[in-house]
C-alpha cells in the first residue's frame, strides 16, 4: 500500500454546496465566496451549474457568477452542463471547463435529469464532441456509486459501465459520487476496483458525501488504492436536491487536515480555507460542519464577536 504524494482537491462548495439552499444566496455573496476560495491555493473550484432554473433555482445566476468572479491564472473554474443548451450558455459565459453528470441508478437519473441513463449518455455525446471542437475540457460525474436513495444497492459493475461510457466520450476525469454517503471503506474499495479495471486510477476522483460519517474513512481507503483527486466542500456545505437525506459533501477543511497529517501535498492553506468556510457559514447563519474549523475556532457562528 502506498499513498499518493500529491492530491488535487476539487472544491465543490459553491455548486454542490449551495445548490440545495432554499433561500437564494445573492450573486455578490457567491462571487465573494469563490474569490476567497481562489486565495487558498486550490487549483479547481467548481462555481455553478448551467441547469434549468426551474429545477435548481439557486443556480439561476450562473452567467453572472461565472463572469463576475476574478479568474485567477492556474485555477480552473468548471461548471455543470446537463445538455447542449447548458453547454452553449456556459461557453458564452466564458467557461473553459465543464462537467456532465450521469448516474449509476435509473431512478436517480430520472429524478435528477429527467431521463434514463442511456438517454443521458446519448445527450452527452454531442456535447462532448462540441467540447472537443471548441477545446473545452469535460469532466464526468457518476452519482449513486455506493447506493441510491430510491434503489438501494448499486453494483460496482453498473458504476464501471457508466463511468467507462463517460471516459470513452473524452472526459478527462471521472468523479465517483457517493451521493447519499451510505458507503463504507470495503464497499468503496470494491467499487473502485471495478472501475479501475476500465479507467486508470489517476483519472478517477472520489466525491463522497458524509451523511453517515464515513467519508474520511472511505477517502483514506480510496487513497490507499491510488486515488489522488478528491472532491470536497468547504464547511461541509451541501446535499442533493434529488437525494433526500443526503447531507453535505465531506468538508474540505477535514480532508485537508487528514492529508496534511499523512504528509500528502495539496498546495492548499488550511487557515485560508477555514476562513473561506467561515465567510459562507456566517452568511448562511449556520455553524460550519467542518470539525477542523470548529477545533481551530475558525468559525464565528453563533457568537460572531467572541
Ligand atoms: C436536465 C434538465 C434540464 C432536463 O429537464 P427537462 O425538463 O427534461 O428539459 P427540457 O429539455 O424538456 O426543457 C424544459 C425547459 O427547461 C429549459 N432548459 C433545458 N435545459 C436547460 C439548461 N441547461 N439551462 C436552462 N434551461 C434549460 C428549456 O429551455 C425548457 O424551458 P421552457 O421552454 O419550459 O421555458 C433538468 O432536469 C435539470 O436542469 N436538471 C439538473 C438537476 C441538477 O442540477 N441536479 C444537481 C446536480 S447533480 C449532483 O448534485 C450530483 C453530483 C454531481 O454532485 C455528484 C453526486 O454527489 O452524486
Amino acid at each position: 500500500m502506498s499513498l499518493p504524494t500529491f492530491v488535487k482537491l476539487v472544491e465543490v462548495g459553491a455548486r454542490d454546496g449551495l445548490q440545495n439552499e432554499s433561500q437564494f444566496v445573492p450573486t455578490a455573496q457567491k462571487i465573494e465566496f469563490i474569490n476567497r476560495l481562489s486565495a487558498t491555493g486550490l487549483s479547481v473550484i467548481e462555481v455553478t451549474s448551467f441547469v434549468s432554473p426551474k429545477w435548481v433555482p439557486q443556480m439561476r445566476d450562473n452567467t453572472a457568477v461565472l463572469t463576475g468572479i476574478t479568474h485567477q491564472q492556474g485555477i480552473s473554474y468548471p461548471v455543470l452542463t446537463p445538455n447542449l443548451q447548458g453547454f452553449d450558455m456556459a461557453v458564452a459565459a466564458g467557461a473553459t471547463d465543464v462537467a456532465i453528470f450521469a448516474a449509476a441508478s435509473e431512478s436517480f437519473s430520472q429524478k435528477n435529469i429527467n431521463c434514463s441513463i442511456q438517454e443521458s449518455l446519448a445527450r452527452f455525446n454531442p456535447l462532448c464532441q462540441r467540447a472537443q471542437q471548441e477545446n473545452i475540457r469535460v469532466r464526468g460525474y457518476v452519482s449513486c456509486v455506493l447506493g441510491c436513495p430510491y434503489e438501494g444497492t448499486i453494483s460496482p459493475q453498473a458504476v464501471a459501465e457508466v463511468a467507462t461510457r463517460l471516459y470513452d466520450m473524452g472526459c478527462y476525469e471521472i468523479s465517483l459520487g457517493d451521493t447519499i454517503g451510505t458507503g463504507t471503506p470495503t464497499k468503496a474499495c470494491q467499487m473502485l476496483e471495478a472501475v479501475a479495471t476500465q479507467i486508470p486510477l489517476s483519472q478517477l476522483a472520489a466525491h463522497f458525501h458524509d451523511t453517515y460519517g464515513q467519508a474520511l474513512a472511505n477517502l483514506y481507503a480510496a487513497l490507499t488504492m491510488g486515488i489522488s483527486v478528491i472532491d470536497s466542500s468547504v464547511a461541509g456545505l451541501g446535499g442533493c436536491p434529488y437525494a433526500k437525506g443526503a447531507s453535505g459533501n465531506v468538508a474540505t477543511e477535514d480532508v485537508l487536515y487528514m492529508l496534511n497529517g499523512l504528509g500528502i501535498e495539496t498546495g492548499v492553506n488550511l487557515t485560508a480555507l477555514c476562513q473561506a468556510g467561515q465567510f459562507i457559514s456566517h452568511y448562511l447563519q449556520r455553524p460550519s460542519r467542518a470539525k477542523v474549523a470548529t477545533a481551530l475556532c475558525i468559525t464565528d457562528y453563533p457568537n460572531q464577536n467572541a
